[in-house]
């Protein structure tokens, strides 16, 4: 299972509550990208830039879906390349996560992870969240997490993705 999604939907975190849950294992394409690179987001855009991350992050999630029984959870921005976002729906299934632009900017509060909304988080919010609008509209399904615990986000995806792989088998 791949999941896709704007900063702050909650990839990272529910990636790792549905591998638990699945018993798969979780593999979150950023940790890969810094396991790889030896230094952090933010060092990899500050020294290289983002046309680089996204190469580097392409090669890394070409890498992580060659494996079986794992949660993808991607950054972003993964699905901006359309070989990238052609090559999740081949592989997997493919869940989206969304919520508003208030809940996102109240989870980045105070994080400095995130170098494409440094400087003013709630207007870069806004901004991406408009250019991306349909970027994540791809995915077999689509949950939206806001108002949701983390638990109860699980749970739902559990439901549609049971459905899911049922009919992709
Ligand atoms: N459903 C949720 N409700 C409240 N906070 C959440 C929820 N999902 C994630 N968070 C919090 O929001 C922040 C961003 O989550 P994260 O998993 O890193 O998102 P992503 O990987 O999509 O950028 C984290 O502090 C996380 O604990
Ligand atoms: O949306 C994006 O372009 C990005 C999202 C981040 O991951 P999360 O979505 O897990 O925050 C990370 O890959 C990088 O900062 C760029
Ligand atoms: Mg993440």
């Amino acid at each position: 299972m791949i999941l896709i999604g704007m900063m702050a939907t909650g990839k990272s975190a529910i990636g790792t509550l549905l591998a638990e849950e699945l018993g798969y294992e979780m593999v979150d394409l950023d940790a890969e990208i810094v396991r790889h690179e030896g230094r952090s987001i933010p060092e990899i855009f500050a020294e290289n830039g983002e046309v680089y991350f996204r190469t580097s992050e392409s090669d890394r999630l070409r890498e992580v879906l060659e494996r079986d029984r794992v949660i993808v959870a991607t950054g972003g921005g993964a699905v901006l390349a359309a070989a990238n976002a052609n090559l999740m729906k081949e592989k997997g299934i493919v869940v989206a996560l969304s919520a508003t632009a208030e809940e996102i900017i109240a989870r980045v509060a105070g994080d400095r992870n995130r170098p494409l909304l440094a400087g003013n988080a709630e207007e870069n919010v806004r901004r991406i969240l408009e250019e991306r609008k349909d970027a994540y509209s791809f995915a077999h399904c689509t949950v939206d997490t806001t108002g949701l615990t983390e638990d109860e986000v699980c749970q739902r995806i559990l439901t549609h993705y049971r459905v899911l792989a049922f009919k992709h088998v």
